[in-house]
């Protein structure tokens, strides 16, 4: 059990025996928290097995839909194949975590200003605290976490000689996931199973892993951008009374700048799960169905972020959103010429970066609370570039449709992400995905702690030669 000391304007929020102990007189008060994060998963363990239990005993035999030469030759688009908990990705409301829309978890989940920091955005700790255990935590419990994960985050002193060993010129998500792989020099999981640990017991040391990984990302993060960039200070310090990303802002020179902390918080909240068939978060659970640890299995998933169609579309939305503007012009430009941009880039025969989805058929959701959050800053509001995004999104779906190929005309969260980090003076855009990469950590390693608490077997579907293909049909 953790002890906590809260400054009184952090008790707005909590509950009421909690605001009568601060009312007694102490300019700041300390409880128990009521619980922690290991021993929350650790009560869902058993109800989530005995559900698993349940649905094979009734359901084993159930048709999940018919499968098509199609569904083999495109992507597997819509096979209902994977088993995911943190989160359904619905094509026309978006994503829900646990049932909860983005609108409903800023609602519901603690914020900075709730646990005695600043802001009003959903933290990272929140969200994980959910994905995790599918319960919407306390704001004693997110400081409990907040604290936990500050504990662990600092690198051990071999993961910062292998990032300064890196060439500058490598790209940030390259060195992002050979950091990421190497912490599996001290992975529990590894240790535990080398030791013939049982494997009811596999999800504990993935759970240790995980917060371990989760909690590092951030100065492995500042590290590599004060290495390329010659950005922050260098030094990765953490203060343990900061949340994971307070801490984060001051290890990239913006801890002082309370629009971009806020803003990297809701950012990194609803990057964290998108279910479990986008690339990354697919990725780690491939590899780790071979009970590679944790930080095998996020290093592979961030490799599969690097790629332009999946998370390094937010890097190709800032490179291709700027070009434009230098050629029409920023919030000001007229519509005609955005259309005539869009279709010299169709023209060339290149995608849109930050349209188009491989499940949405309407705007996606993070779109527009990313949009949201910029209408709440008049430095957003004013800006050139976010205006032009803006813009953009109104102007593109009519020409994608007229263009007819994509499936979705609307923007996905990409088209919104880098502008605002361009905004706040965050310009060096090959950086953009590393900071989707300290995010998608929150819903791809909850998962993996599932996955070993449910026994799932290793990933092995058949494939297909086209000669096999057509023996089978005729067959
Ligand atoms: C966090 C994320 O990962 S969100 C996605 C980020 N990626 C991007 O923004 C990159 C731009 N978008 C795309 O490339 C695609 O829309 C993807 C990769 C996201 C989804 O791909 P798919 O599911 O295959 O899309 P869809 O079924 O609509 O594709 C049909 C055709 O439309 C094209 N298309 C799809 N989106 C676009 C676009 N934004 N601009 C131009 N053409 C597009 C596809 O390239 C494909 O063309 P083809 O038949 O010549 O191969
Ligand atoms: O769901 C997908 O395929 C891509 C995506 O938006 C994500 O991973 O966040």
């Amino acid at each position: 059990m953790l002890s906590l000391t809260i400054p009184r304007v952090a008790l707005r929020a909590v509950a009421p025996s909690r605001q009568l102990a601060a009312a007694a007189g102490a300019s700041s008060v300390r409880f128990a928290s009521t619980k922690s994060l290991k021993e929350a998963v650790a009560e869902v363990v058993p109800e989530k097995q005995e559900q698993l239990k349940k649905l094979k005993a009734e359901h084993a035999d159930a048709p999940l839909g018919e499968i098509t030469v199609s569904h083999l030759l495109g992507g597997m688009r819509g096979l209902k194949v994977m088993l995911w908990e943190g989160s359904v990705l619905d094509s026309e409301s978006g994503i829900t975590f646990h049932g909860k829309s983005i609108p409903d978890c800023q609602k519901v989940l603690p914020n900075a200003d709730q646990i005695g920091g600043k802001g009003k955005e959903i933290l990272p700790e929140s969200m994980l605290w959910l994905l995790l255990t599918g319960k919407v935590p306390t704001p004693e419990e997110v400081k409990g976490l907040s604290q936990e994960l500050a504990a662990k985050g600092k690198l051990p002193d071999y993961i910062e000689k292998i990032i300064d060993s890196l060439p500058k010129t490598l790209h940030p998500m390259t060195q992002f996931a050979t950091a990421v792989a190497a912490l599996n020099h001290d992975s529990k999981f590894a240790q535990g199973y080398s030791q013939g640990l049982k494997k009811a017991d596999y999800w504990k040391p993935t759970l240790d892993d995980s917060i371990d990984l989760i909690a590092k990302l951030p100065a492995i993060a500042a590290r590599i951008y004060y290495n390329v960039f010659g950005l922050g200070d260098g030094k990765q310090a953490i203060d343990s009374s900061k949340d994971l990303i307070a801490n984060y802002s001051e290890m990239i020179g913006y801890g002082d700048n309370e629009g971009m902390i806020d803003y990297l918080r809701l950012y990194i909240a609803i990057h964290g799960d998108h279910e479990g068939g986008n690339v990354s978060a697919h990725t780690a659970h491939l590899v780790g169905s071979a009970l590679s640890d944790p930080y095998l299995s996020y290093s592979a998933a961030l490799l599969g972020l690097a790629g332009p169609l999946h998370g390094l579309a937010n890097q190709e939305v800032l490179g291709w959103a700027l070009a434009m503007q230098e050629a029409v012009g920023g919030g000001e430009a007229s519509e005609e010429k955005i259309k005539e941009y869009l279709w010299s880039t169709l023209k060339s025969g290149r995608v849109v970066p930050g349209y188009g989805h491989a499940v949405l058929r309407q705007p996606d959701p993070r779109f527009t609370a990313l949009s949201e959050f910029c209408k709440t800053r008049p430095e957003l509001r004013d800006s050139s570039i976010v205006q032009l995004v803006q813009k953009v999104s109104q102007v593109a779906p009519g020409v994608l449709k007229e263009h007819g190929k994509t499936k979705n005309p609307f923007p996905n969260v990409d088209a919104a992400s880098g502008c605002v980090l361009y905004q706040y003076g965050l310009t060096q855009f090959t950086y953009y995905t590393v900071i989707f990469g300290i995010s998608r950590a929150l819903g791809a390693l909850p998962q993996l702690v599932m996955d070993r608490a449910l026994g799932m077997p290793i990933e092995r579907p058949k494939s297909m030669s086209m000669d096999s293909l057509k023996a089978f049909i005729k067959k």
